[in-house]
């Protein structure tokens, strides 16, 4: 690994298996040491694509678990910037209206970059710019049950729009786009976001590249 670029450390799996917990828990406990300038996530979901021009009863139709969804190419192109130095401005997303917001979020290059969402490990351009790729390895029925108590909650959802969405794309795509990547991980984390042994090792990673640099 070079030292000068940032380390990007990719996390994967299904909706809801715990990818943003782990990322977040990780942040949380190493930006008192690494400081805000150290360490920053990006989510693959707030490259979802603008859907500012569909109405509201197509923008529902869309299978928002295809890797067609999302603008890869603008996370990869981002990802580079990053990588040669250079900020970027991230889009961000609303899953209540389906489309990106107006405003962006302004990041500079910290040495890690946490990197997390369900289709990360699709795209061979991507794949190359990971550092280190981690799957998240979580039973489908019990992102199920996550899914229903954070969707109902955070993103507005009924349980039957839920059971309806899960049904005709969510494990479909899991199982053609998401399962069969997952022998490109370097490391598989079973028992989601609280893996306590899981989050201290890739503490530990992240301290010894830090003392590297
Ligand atoms: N190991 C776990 N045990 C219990 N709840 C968890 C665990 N991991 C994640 N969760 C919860 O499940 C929901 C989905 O987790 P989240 O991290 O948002 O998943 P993802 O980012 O993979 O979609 C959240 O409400 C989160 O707090
Ligand atoms: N408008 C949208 C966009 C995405 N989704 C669902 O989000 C899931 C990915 O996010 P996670 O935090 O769960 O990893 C994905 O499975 C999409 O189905 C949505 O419902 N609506």
């Amino acid at each position: 690994m070079q030292t000068n670029k940032p380390t990007i450390i990719a996390i994967t799996g299904a909706s809801a298996s715990g990818k943003s917990l782990y990322a977040k828990t990780i942040f949380d406990e190493l930006l008192p040491e690494l400081g805000p300038n150290g360490i920053a996530i990006i989510k693959e979901d707030s490259y979802y694509k603008s859907q500012s021009h569909l109405a509201m009863a197509d923008r529902v139709k869309t299978n928002y678990d295809h890797p067609s969804a999302y603008e890869h190419s603008l996370l990869a192109q981002h990802l580079s910037e990053l990588c040669q130095g250079n900020s970027v401005d991230i889009p961000t997303y609303c899953y209540k209206t389906h489309t990106r917001l107006a405003e962006t979020i302004h990041l500079s290059p910290t040495p890690i970059i946490l990197l997390e969402g369900i289709l990360l490990f699709s795209s061979s351009e991507l794949r190359n710019k990971f550092d280190i790729k981690i799957y998240i390895d979580t039973p489908l029925d019990i992102c199920l049950v996550r899914r229903i108590n954070r969707d109902t909650v955070e993103r507005s959802r009924s349980v039957e729009s839920i059971a309806e969405q899960y049904l005709t794309t969510v494990r479909p795509m899991y199982y053609q786009h998401i399962e069969p990547n997952k022998l490109y991980a370097d490391i598989v984390v079973t028992r989601g976001g609280k893996n306590r042994m899981a989050i201290e090792m890739l503490k530990a990673k992240i301290r010894q590249l830090m003392h590297g640099r």
